[in-house]
């Protein structure tokens, strides 16, 4: 198993190196890109860790010798947000970045699984679909906006305020991955009732949990160590998935058919070609149903944005 982490050299891509490092199953490749020059300095620094993980580092403007083989590629190269901006300020100059990378994937490892993790990720994804299209690659279960960070925080954010063991706590979180596209379904935890102040107050914090964190990060960049953990999570998901375990589910910002957007995160299960089945996201109540439709102009310009930018 490979894994090639793009990007790598940043706050995301370190923490997700070093989880990947001592936890990738045994015999697996960690392959790190980044055009900053302290890249091999990561992998060497990872490389002192006695665990059955091969780590490599490359720098410089070329991914491909990071590429080459690759099972599973998480991109996380570009910029982050600070205060005051929205993820969509973030297109100007990610949306290049994640074109200019697709389009080696497209060439070096056209088979492998890839994760989305740069923003705007409504809008990353459907420009990564549409380089793929172009280079005559596209395989709508392999690639994955990864949404991951919207599922955690829930599950942290409703443990707390109900007093939960946060192991008990799982929902799929649909939609897409900024403000009002984020839609934590409270509705189906089982076992617990919200009264209607916190089912507002919660779904207001869960869409608003990447500005807390660029807003307590006071112009140091935004989630890092949160997104390292969930991007993990993610990537072994693909992983398990890859290596043939069943009943693996992740919800995931796909092209998977839905009735609602080109694109939009909803529960899949993981196979060893990636998205083996789009899930059900289930029974949503009313209040989820309005939510739902009411995000669907601002998801639907989010991916036409990315459609254009690469045709
Ligand atoms: N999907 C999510 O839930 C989620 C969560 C948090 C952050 N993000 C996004 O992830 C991205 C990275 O965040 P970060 O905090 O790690 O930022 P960062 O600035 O710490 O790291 C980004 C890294 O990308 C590298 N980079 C820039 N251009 C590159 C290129 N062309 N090729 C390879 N590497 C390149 C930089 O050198 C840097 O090391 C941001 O766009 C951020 O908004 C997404
Ligand atoms: O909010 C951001 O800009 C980063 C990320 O998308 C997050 O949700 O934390």
């Amino acid at each position: 198993m490979k894994v090639a982490v793009l990007g790598a050299a940043g706050g995301i891509g370190q923490a997700l190196a070093l989880l990947l490092k001592t936890q990738l199953p045994a015999g697996s490749k960690l392959s790190l890109y980044d055009i900053a020059p302290v890249t091999p300095g990561v992998a060497v620094d990872l490389s002192h860790i006695p665990t059955a993980v091969e780590v490599k580092g490359f720098a410089g403007e070329d991914p491909t010798p990071a590429l080459e083989g690759a099972d599973v590629v998480l991109i996380s190269a570009g910029v982050a947000r600070k205060p005051g901006m929205d993820r969509s300020d973030l297109f100007n100059i990610n949306a290049g970045i994640v074109r200019n990378l697709i389009e080696k994937v497209a060439v070096v490892c056209p088979k492998a699984l890839v994760g989305v993790i740069t923003n705007p990720v409504n809008t990353t994804v459907a420009i990564a679909a549409e380089v793929l299209k172009k280079a005559g690659v596209y395989d709508k279960n392999r690639l994955f906006g990864v949404t991951t960070l919207d599922v955690i925080r829930s599950e942290t954010f409703i443990a707390e305020a109900k007093g939960l063991n946060v192991e008990d706590v799982k929902l799929n979180v649909i939609g897409g991955h900024s403000g009002v596209t984020i839609l934590p379904l409270l509705s189906q935890i089982e076992g617990v009732t919200f009264s209607d102040e916190e089912v507002a107050s919660l779904t207001h914090r869960i869409q608003n949990a990447g500005t807390e964190v660029v807003e307590a990060k006071a112009g140091g960049g935004s989630a890092t160590l949160s997104m390292g953990q969930a991007a993990f999570r993610f990537c072994m998901s693909l992983v398990r998935g890859l290596q043939g375990e069943a009943n693996v589910v992740e919800c995931a910002y796909v092209d998977g058919g839905s009735e609602h957007a080109e694109f939009f995160a909803q529960p899949v299960l993981l196979g060893k070609n990636g998205v083996e089945k789009v899930l059900p996201y289930g029974e949503i109540s009313e209040f989820e149903t309005n939510a739902r439709d009411g995000m669907l102009d601002t998801l639907k310009g989010d991916i036409q944005l990315g459609i254009d930018f690469v045709k």
